[in-house]
């Protein structure tokens, strides 16, 4: 843990320090942009050590959540969490940027307060570690149009449960929905950094025995391979697990 505070650290000054250009194509209002790498990098800036360092210590930290939910919920400690310590696991680590869009900016006069960042959805893997700069914008849905602020915090993460895991629990855990508002302050980029925790495509996607004594199974066994294709093929706001129930 000590030693992903340290890389967060570093690896959150990193992210600050990139260049970024944001492209305006005319008639657009956008949200769209590219992250430019520095290639002559200072040598405690080499970005595939950080970047490795770095998962490597949010690969631990998600294994160990998952080891305490199968504690909580009576099943083999590793039941999960082998799935993220395989060699092929499709874990991501995915870097989002809402550079600063203002409400005078003329090039943006049809953004509003309030305009969506990234749609709601439910993340399609096993458990996210989000964190992000001090910039707000992360919310979680609390059902009927209920919509909670997750207060920016650097120095934390944001821990969803995700598609996969509310199936492999038989839906003892909830995937939680959520979205990010863009960002309407004027001179600073939001930077969100997303650890997603996903077993290896063709692992089977089943519930341990532990949990169906008494219920009956929600969900039919499928692979992650077939989860992701099925997710892509769909539109990101769709209950995309809703697919998957045995009826
Ligand atoms: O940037 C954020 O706060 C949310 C991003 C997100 O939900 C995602 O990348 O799946
Ligand atoms: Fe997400």
């Amino acid at each position: 843990m000590a030693r992903l505070i340290r890389t967060h650290a570093i690896s959150t000054d990193f992210f600050i320090l990139i260049k970024v250009n944001r492209i305006r194509p005319s008639g657009l209002i956008m949200i769209i942009s590219y992250v430019h790498l520095p290639i002559h990098m200072r040598s405690e800036f080499n970005l595939a050590m950080v970047l490795s360092s770095y998962v490597e210590g949010v690969r631990e930290l998600a294994c160990e959540i998952l080891e305490l939910m199968a504690k909580g919920l009576g099943v083999p400690h590793s039941f999960f969490s082998h799935l993220l310590r395989c060699f092929d696991s499709d874990s991501l680590l995915r870097l989002n940027h809402y550079p600063p869009v203002t409400l005078t900016d003329t090039s943006h006069s049809s953004f509003q307060r309030g305009t969506i960042g990234f749609g709601e959805h439910s993340d399609p893997q096993m458990l996210t570690l989000l964190t992000s700069n001090s910039v707000p914008g992360l919310q979680i849905s609390l059902g009927n149009g209920v919509w909670v602020p997750v207060s920016p915090d650097p120095l934390a993460f944001c821990v969803n449960v995700g598609d996969v895991l509310q199936a492999m629990t038989n839906g003892r855990f909830v995937s939680v929905r959520h979205r990010a508002m863009a960002n309407s302050l004027p001179t600073r980029s939001r930077l969100s950094m997303v650890f997603f925790g996903a077993p290896p495509p063709q692992a089977t996607i089943t519930c341990p025995s532990e949990l169906l004594q008494q219920n009956q199974p929600l969900y039919r066994n499928f692979t992650w391979a077939e989860y992701k294709s099925h997710t892509y093929a769909h539109r990101l706001g769709e209950v995309r697990l809703d697919h998957f129930k045995i009826v």
